[in-house]
């Protein structure tokens, strides 16, 4: 068998599918993007497929180090987001070849239900009692929350009491019958993370994620010598280099790399048995599509480490298009009393709309994330 082509398609709301066809008519399907940079990651693609085309589809591993290491340049968002959809795809075909779900390529399942949440809230935290209530109808009891809105370097205490505020309501609401983490989405700088922290501690938050900036690691294991909330980190982490230092150091108790970021299933697998190595857990980062989704799910059932799983069902990102439009096999992604099942299909388990996909294709909008400044007119954390 060999590769005959890849195709990518810019799909509302903010995301990108890939096709790579083969000459003996199994084609598997791959999300890579980079939310806000998909023109980057489809042209990073499409320089790659000089790795791919000709080739065999079955020599995942030789094929994901030659990606990796044919460039003198590596890593990063953008090439190792075109990696991870390139590698899901590979997974999907070796899955529809062999005819087994790709879990049963990396081992066999490890728990026979996976735990999801789902966000609430928006941007800025807001409404979030009710949305909990409509999400809490739909079975779950996990959820997560942006932890503040913007935050200056060094912040005022009205604002720290704001965003604790919007927890206090949530505790008092519900009392410790849900669970919910808080993202400072890279908001906060060092000096705010250990007040708001300090802050947030008695309302026992499941996680704090992203407490600083990827690039302002070295304070994660400072912050969690001041805190016994777990801190989570990882969708701006890109492979397991970018892990090893962070584990290392340590600090982070929950890695949440995000499997069409970070290098696909090859490489996430990879970083799920690093993190379990250090007692951590994992959490794959997924506030994109199904594709990216189903790469998530087979990771988390051969995983023992597998704590948490992020799905996009009615995210504030997805205005245009929701998680299951563009799946024909809807039921295959039911949630069950905050649950998921493992995929039962050959390859990733998505059976794609692919006339769909292509006509929407045509209308792709160019996402871009919110600039937000600050009152003095900085540019702000978004
Ligand atoms: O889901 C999360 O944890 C996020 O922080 C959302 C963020 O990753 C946006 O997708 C960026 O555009
Ligand atoms: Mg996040």
């Amino acid at each position: 068998m060999k590769v005959t082509r890849l195709t990518t398609y810019r799909l509302a709301p903010r995301w990108m599918f890939l096709k790579i066809d083969t000459d003996e008519g199994v084609s598997g399907w791959g999300e890579p993007v980079i939310e806000g940079r998909a023109r980057s990651v489809e042209a990073a693609v499409h320089e790659l497929s000089d790795c791919l085309v000709g080739q065999d589809p079955s020599r995942i591993n030789d094929l994901w180090q030659t990606m990796y290491r044919s460039g003198f340049y590596r890593g990063g968002p953008i090439l190792m987001s075109a990696i991870a959809g390139i590698d899901q795809a590979l997974w999907d075909i070796k899955g529809k070849v062999l005819g087994v779900p790709v879990y049963q390529l990396l081992g066999g399942l490890v728990r026979d239900r996976m735990r999801m949440y789902s966000w609430v809230g928006g941007d800025r935290p807001a409404e979030v009692v009710a949305g909990i209530r409509k999400l809490q109808e739909a079975g779950f009891d996990t959820f997560k929350l942006n932890g503040c809105e913007k935050m200056g370097l060094v912040d005022s205490s009205r604002t720290v009491d704001a965003a604790v505020k919007v927890v206090a309501e949530i505790r008092e609401t519900f009392g410790h019958s849900i669970e919910f983490g808080l993202d400072f989405h890279g908001r906060v700088a060092a000096p705010m993370a250990a007040v708001l922290i300090k802050e947030l501690e008695p309302f026992r938050p499941l996680f704090i994620e992203e407490p600083v900036l990827a690039e302002q690691a070295e304070h994660y294991p400072r912050l969690a010598a001041r805190t016994s909330i777990p801190l989570a980190a990882g969708e701006r982490m890109f492979s397991r280099f970018d892990f090893k230092r962070v584990f290392a150091a340590g600090g982070i108790s929950i890695a949440q790399p995000d499997l069409s970021h970070a290098g696909g299933i090859t490489e996430c697998h990879k970083i799920a048995s690093m993190a379990e190595a250090y007692d951590i857990g994992l959490a794959p980062h997924c506030p994109l599509g199904p594709l990216a989704l189903a790469a998530s799910l087979h990771v988390d059932f051969v995983s023992r480490n597998a704590v948490l799983q992020e799905q996009s069902m009615g995210i504030h990102y997805n205005e245009g298009a929701e998680l299951l439009d563009y799946v024909l096999n809807k039921d295959d992604f039911a949630f069950h009393d905050g649950h998921m099942l493992p995929p039962t299909k050959p390859g990733l388990g998505v059976i794609v709309n692919e006339e769909l996909v292509i006509e929407r294709s045509k209308s792709a909008p160019d996402w871009r994330n919110p600039v937000w400044r600050h009152e003095d007119g900085a540019i702000a954390e978004w």
